[in-house]
């Protein structure tokens, strides 16, 4: 077990990436791989040993793998002294408590997980919430690619809690909705409260829209990612500040905030 590994000021973050072979992890290798301030030092992928990862120096691991590896790589990073940058869905509030327990006997290590690395996603959920308590409805249709595994998508689980709290704080009690059910998940899920659609669709990348209504006048909140090169801004300030940034962070407004 390690301290966090801390580099001096001047020289390049060294970065690891698991799932490197992956949509996002190949993304992720060539945005670390066009800066200066970032040395991409070990590309991980199913079958590889994350040792190989210590073995090169990284200072901050990005992880894109799946919600079934991603608790383990985690849970090695931090033990490790690893910080972690994590776009991988499936974070419950008990998957996070579970890591906050972890980095409990690491003070210095951070790890960011990120529903959206996307800038205009991060604007898109925060609008949401924002709006929800001025509308009785709200329905979230998200849309993705086919080869996507899990749904809802991340960003729109965190959408529909970030919705559910304003709407709690509000007052609000459930949207008006007088229609049965007649063929099982033809209303979507709910979460919190809130229901989620998901569309799957050849052509598609990652799409989101907050529908909102009441009396007179609905208000469409959406956001498009057309490519992958959309989240690279967001990863690279997340490795940026999580070496400054220690204990967790979930999602990247903090990050927005500091500048
Ligand atoms: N937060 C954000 O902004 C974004 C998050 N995502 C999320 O990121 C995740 C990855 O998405 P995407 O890149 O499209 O998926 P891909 O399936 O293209 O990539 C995942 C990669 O991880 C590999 N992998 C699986 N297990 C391990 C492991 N234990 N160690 C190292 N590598 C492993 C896979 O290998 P193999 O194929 O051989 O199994 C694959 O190459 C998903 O959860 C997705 O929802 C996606 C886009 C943006
Ligand atoms: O799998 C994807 O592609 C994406 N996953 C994330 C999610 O589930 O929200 C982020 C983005 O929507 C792309």
């Amino acid at each position: 077990m390690r301290e966090a590994l801390d580099g001096k000021p001047d020289e390049p973050i060294r970065v690891g990436v698991l799932g490197a072979r992956g949509r996002m992890g190949a993304e992720v290798c060539r945005a670390v791989d066009g800066t200066d301030d970032l040395d991409l030092v070990a590309a991980v992928d199913e079958g590889d040993e994350l040792s190989a990862v210590a073995d090169a120096g990284a200072r901050v691991v990005v992880d894109f793998t799946t919600p079934d590896a991603v608790m383990d790589n985690l849970r090695w990073c931090v033990d490790q002294g690893i910080h972690a940058v994590v776009g991988t869905t499936g974070f419950t509030g008990q998957r996070l408590d579970q890591v906050r327990d972890w980095l409990s006997d690491r003070p210095g290590v951070g790890v960011v997980i990120a529903p959206n690395f996307g800038i205009g996603a991060v604007l898109m959920m925060q609008f949401a919430a924002r709006a929800a308590r001025f509308f009785e409805s709200v329905e979230i249709i998200e849309q993705h690619h086919p080869r996507k595994l899990d749904a809802p998508s991340g960003t729109a689980t965190y959408t529909a809690r970030a919705i559910a709290r304003a709407r709690a704080e509000a007052g609000l009690g459930p949207a008006p909705d007088a229609t049965k059910d007649e063929v099982p998940g033809a209303r979507g899920a709910e979460i919190d409260g809130v229901r989620v659609h998901a569309v799957r669709a050849a052509g598609l990348v990652a799409h989101q829209e907050v529908l909102f209504g009441t009396t007179g006048e609905t208000l469409t909140i959406r956001h498009d990612s057309y490519d992958r090169v959309s989240f690279m801004p967001g990863v690279l300030l997340a490795v940026r500040s999580v070496v400054r940034r220690p204990g967790l962070t979930v999602g990247l407004d903090a990050l927005l905030d500091d500048g």
